[in-house]
């Protein structure tokens, strides 16, 4: 079976959820239906509650209330999602290979070799770099190459183009695109254009 068709039964739901901090609610009435091979572009204000969705979705963070189901999931092929949040969690004192490293055998699920990760992202050169040294681009650059080293099926991903080029920019879309060629799913919050036509939107209100 192909990733695609693997993925292909698969379908992120949420009914009547509502998200919040604590008892405060940022975002109610969600109803979503998002199928393998597609995707959702999350927009609103800061403080709008993006992030806190992507956080519930990823099962972070509990829903106020209704729920949030990845119908056709296996729980025995392990877990789901991919959570990026808008910081880029690499440990400074590795380098970007032994960070990609870590994350290929933490996250298990084994796809795209380290190497290959670092040269689709453009990092040959900083391999053996720590990540404490990268640029602020580069860490964003490591932190996509972290989902290429294992394979999950749904990325939720906050802010992905923060500090990432021009070039970075088409590579995020590059990236998107493929996955849900290949039958995945993401979810993106940002304020920046994501370059996959026909990325539906959900736009949060403002919670001020
Ligand atoms: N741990 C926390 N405890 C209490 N409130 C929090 C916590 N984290 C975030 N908030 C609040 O929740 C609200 C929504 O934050 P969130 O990060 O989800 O918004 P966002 O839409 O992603 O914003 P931005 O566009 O600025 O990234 C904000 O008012 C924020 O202060």
């Amino acid at each position: 079976m192909t990733p695609g068709q693997v993925h292909s039964l698969l379908r992120l739901e949420t009914a009547a959820l509502a998200v919040g901090r604590g008892d405060m609610p940022l975002a109610q009435a969600i109803d979503l239906s998002v199928p393998a091979g597609t995707g959702l572009l999350l927009r609103g204000p800061n403080g709008a509650g993006k992030s806190t969705l992507l956080l519930t979705l990823a099962g972070l963070l509990p829903p106020l209330s209704g729920s949030v189901v990845l119908q056709g999931h296996n729980e025995e092929e392990g877990p789901a999602f991919h959570h990026c949040g808008h910081r880029n969690a690499v440990r400074p004192r590795l380098t970007a290979r032994e960070t990609l490293g870590f994350w290929r055998t933490l996250n298990g699920n084994p796809a795209v070799p380290v190497d290959a990760a670092l040269e689709r992202v453009g990092l040959v050169r900083q391999a053996r770099l720590d990540a404490a040294y990268l640029s602020a681009g580069q860490q964003r650059r490591l932190v996509l190459a972290r989902l290429l080293v294992s394979a999950r099926p749904v990325w939720l991903l906050d802010e992905p183009s923060s500090a990432l080029d021009a070039e970075g920019q088409v590579l995020l879309g590059e990236l998107v695109r493929e996955h849900l060629g290949q039958g995945g799913m993401a979810v993106i919050a940002s304020h920046d254009p994501i370059a996959v036509p026909g990325l539906p939107v959900l736009t949060l209100g403002a919670a001020r």
